[in-house]
């Protein structure tokens, strides 16, 4: 079954979609993984015409925290590993999947890949932490209406 995933919040700067500064990043759900793409532009620079490192593991975290997402789980990024493999060409059209690995209580341990092609670019793994939606009503912000089924059992 494959289903678009909207995006974490409009003003997300993974993947919001009215965030002016936001990377673009564009998801969907098939077979229980997160599957998007993604194009670096010159903003997200590191090396002459390549992406920041901090832009791919921005990436990561954000298909990553797609995960949780998908699951109407609220989680936060409590650790993200990545590993550069090979370098991401500014304008390339990139893939990257996520999915979880496994779940102990309030613990989701992640992975995720970064592809152009068969070409493997970069590989993360994240640990998330389920939480309740005060984590995120702690700021006084509304929080998006797409969360509103989310599961909000208090957590301590
Ligand atoms: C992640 C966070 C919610 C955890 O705080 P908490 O709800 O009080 O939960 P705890 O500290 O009790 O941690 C819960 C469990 O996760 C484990 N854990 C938390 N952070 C961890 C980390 N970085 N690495 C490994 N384990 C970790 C704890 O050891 C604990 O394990 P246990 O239940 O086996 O004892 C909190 O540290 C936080 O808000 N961090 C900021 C998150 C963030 O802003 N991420 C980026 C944007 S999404
Ligand atoms: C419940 C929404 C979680 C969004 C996580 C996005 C990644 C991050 O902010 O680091």
């Amino acid at each position: 079954m494959t289903y678009e995933i909207p995006a974490h919040h409009p003003n997300c700067f993974g993947c919001g979609t009215e965030n002016p500064s936001s990377m673009g990043l564009q998801m969907h759900i098939e077979d229980r993984r997160v599957l998007g793409t993604i194009r670096f532009a010159s903003h997200h620079e590191g090396g002459p015409g390549l992406a920041h490192g901090g832009a791919v593991a921005a990436v990561f975290d954000d298909v990553l925290g797609a995960v949780p997402s998908a699951l109407h789980l609220p989680a936060v990024t409590a650790s993200l590993t990545v590993e550069f493999r090979a370098p991401a060409v500014l304008g390339d059209d990139l893939e990257v999947e996520a999915h979880l690995e496994r779940r102990e209580g309030r613990k989701l341990y992640t992975r995720a890949t970064m592809h152009r092609g068969t070409a493997l670019l970069a590989e993360a793994h994240a640990l998330f932490i389920v939480v309740d939606l005060a984590h995120f009503r702690r700021t006084g912000q509304p929080l998006p209406e797409a969360w509103s089924h989310w599961d909000d059992t208090p957590r301590s």
